[in-house]
């Protein structure tokens, strides 16, 4: 066996959503920050990304994380963030799979029946409280990076649906946001299809209509992610939402090919970004608890904590809490012979 990568990684899910975590066999990413390592990756080491996201090693629905070391001393550890078109500047799934690995597997040290860790993620540093219990963490609740709507129900032209309103809203991640009441489309997973290509085309039409930069690092634009949300349905819920991760380019004369896939938790910074629009239009007040619910059912509770402003726009800084659970560990290798470096896409499933 000749092997010119060997990545060691543990599969974990947050609330259905799967974020594989790297814990070695990764090169070394320079950089003052874990921002800074993450543009190395992707300016040096992409191969890496698409050989653990894509066939054999992935599939459409996976999101993995690296674990690094951190840049801030505060930090007990760093992560970058891998999806299958970005590295995303934070992702609530991918915090608390990380947290959940982190703990279960010794990296960290755990404290029960609370441990509290600070993660550098690229987006910056977040506060964690893992709840835990007989060596199992039973919570994770991080404290997000501050998150702000930066329109709100502007009306967009979107091919073969017409005027559609969204809001854009960042989360850790920059969001367009739209009510699928209004695109005549209901939220049940059976028509996750139909949900990715509205949903991909009114990201497409927003990007192109209203562009947006983060204040504080012009490096990030959007937006790159879309949220279809709906009236709550079950019980001890506020909302619901659809979140689709484009898994390939947008032609914006092929609409009907174009390939994403739905989230299949209900999305930590898409919560926070939809939490960050109910607050703006007034119908979500500091102290009070979000529970979002994702395609599944299964729910991510946000809270706002604070306010705070970012750049011109008042922002909010809220809480997420969810649950992980490891399903494995592996050990993924490469043989320099073989035909697929970096893996492969198919268009009958991505
Ligand atoms: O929970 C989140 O924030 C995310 N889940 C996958 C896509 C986003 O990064």
């Amino acid at each position: 066996m000749r092997l010119s990568r060997m990545i060691s990684a543990v599969e974990a899910h947050a609330e259905g959503e799967p974020g594989r975590v790297i814990t070695g066999g990764m090169p070394h990413m320079p950089g003052n920050s874990v921002f800074e390592k993450m543009q190395w990756m992707q300016q040096h080491a992409d191969d890496v990304r698409r050989l653990m996201l894509q066939e054999p090693r992935g599939n459409p629905a996976l999101c993995c994380n690296v674990i690094v070391p951190p840049c801030d001393p505060s930090a007990d550890a760093g992560f970058i963030i891998m999806e299958q078109m970005e590295y995303p500047p934070m992702s609530g799934s991918n915090a608390i799979c990380v947290t959940t690995v982190l703990l279960e597997t010794g990296i960290v040290p755990m404290y029960e029946p609370v441990t509290e860790l600070i993660l550098e993620a690229p987006a910056g540093l977040i506060k964690v409280r893992a709840d835990c219990q007989d060596g199992k963490v039973t919570r994770v609740t991080f404290k997000n990076v501050p998150a702000f709507a930066m329109h709100l129900d502007a009306v967009i032209q979107v091919p073969d649906l017409g005027d559609v309103r969204v809001d854009i809203a960042w989360g850790g991640m920059f969001f367009v946001l739209a009510n699928a009441d209004d695109l005549g489309i209901s939220l049940a997973p059976e028509n996750g299809r139909e949900i990715v290509l509205r949903s991909e085309a009114i990201r497409h039409a927003a990007v192109e209509q209203l562009g947006v930069v983060h204040p504080d690092n012009p490096e990030i634009t959007g937006p790159t992610i879309t949220n279809l949300w709906g009236a709550p349905v079950a019980a001890g819920t506020d909302g619901r939402g659809a979140i689709t991760i484009s898994t390939g380019p947008y032609d914006p004369a092929r609409p009907h090919e174009a390939s994403g896939i739905l989230d299949r938790s209900p999305c930590g910074t898409g919560t926070c970004a939809k939490m960050a629009v109910l607050h703006a239009k007034g119908l979500l007040q500091t102290g009070q608890d979000y529970v979002n619910a994702g395609p599944m059912g299964t729910t991510f509770t946000g809270r706002i904590v604070e306010t705070t402003q970012v750049g011109p726009y008042p922002a909010i800084v809220p809480t997420l809490a969810g649950q992980g659970w490891i399903y494995g560990t592996s050990n993924y290798t490469l043989d320099p012979s073989d035909p697929f470096q970096t893996g492969f896409t198919i268009g009958d499933m991505w």
